[in-house]
């Protein structure tokens, strides 16, 4: 199958949630999230590195952490850039010889399940490219930014929320990554890269327990998803 990496981001400033101290650092059951989602990875046999891409002072208290939690499977600890594909970007270059395959996914989102991410490296590994969603349970309309005026409502039944894990190919999103930066185009996601290409991405379904943490009221919902969902002891 060639070798599995993944980068794990969290080198933003978390300016949404709000906190002096950058949300992925935040106290979640025992251990900061951060700590949550690396375990997560490595504890998959599959798993051959990680590469965990940091604020460039957090660089020191994230090496305490490999060695203090044992994550044996990370392999580098760097600093990312302004952008979260910057990050991600700093993080492909870091990837050991030999990778084909990588996942994508925000050291934020503490609470993927195995089976979703192995469903979607599978799909990946027969197209190329997947990522984890849901499908949106609200409305979805098009508003106008000046006047607030509604544009348009699409068919809910097409509109999904993406999430991460995202899977690739890793020469593809090499690719993708190379093509964005020459046309200075900047998305939200990786596969928003790769579909620029015109290259498929499949949308894999899984759960809407995989939350992105990003304001302070998913915070309290993060605790009842450790431990309702998750079964981990509260401190
Ligand atoms: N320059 C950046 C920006 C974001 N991320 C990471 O990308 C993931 C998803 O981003 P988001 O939730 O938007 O995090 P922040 O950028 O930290 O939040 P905000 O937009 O509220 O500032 C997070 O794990 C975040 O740390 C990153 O590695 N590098
Ligand atoms: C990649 C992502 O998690 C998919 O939902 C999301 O786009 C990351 O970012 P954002 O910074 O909150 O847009």
């Amino acid at each position: 199958m060639g070798k599995l990496g993944v980068i794990i981001v969290a080198a933003g400033k978390g300016s949404r949630m709000g906190t002096a101290e950058s949300k992925q650092y935040l106290q979640l059951g025992k251990k900061p999230i951060l700590v949550h989602t690396l375990q997560l990875f490595q504890n998959i046999h599959e798993v051959d590195e990680i590469i965990l891409v940091v604020g460039a002072d957090d660089v020191a208290r994230c090496n305490g952490y490999v060695t203090s939690y044992a994550l044996t499977k990370v392999t580098c600890v760097l600093a990312g850039g302004a952008e979260r594909q910057d990050s991600v970007g700093q993080g492909l270059h870091a990837l050991q010889e030999g990778t084909q395959w990588v996942l994508v996914h925000d050291g934020v989102r503490p609470f993927v399940k195995k089976e979703h991410m192995f469903e979607c490296l599978k799909k990946a590994q027969e197209i190329g490219a997947a990522v984890l969603a849901v499908p949106v349970k609200d409305t979805i309309k098009v508003v106008d930014a000046a006047d607030k005026r509604i544009q348009s409502t699409p068919d809910r039944r097409s509109l999904w929320a993406i999430q991460t894990p995202q899977a690739f190919r890793l020469s593809l999103l090499q690719e993708a990554h190379e093509k964005a930066q020459q046309d200075q185009f900047m998305g939200t996601d990786d596969a928003s890269l790769v579909e620029r290409l015109g290259a498929a991405v499949h949308v894999v379904e899984g759960d809407y327990y995989n939350i992105k943490i990003t304001t302070p009221e998913d915070l309290p919902w993060a605790e009842w998803i450790l431990h309702n969902v998750r079964g981990e002891e509260r401190t």
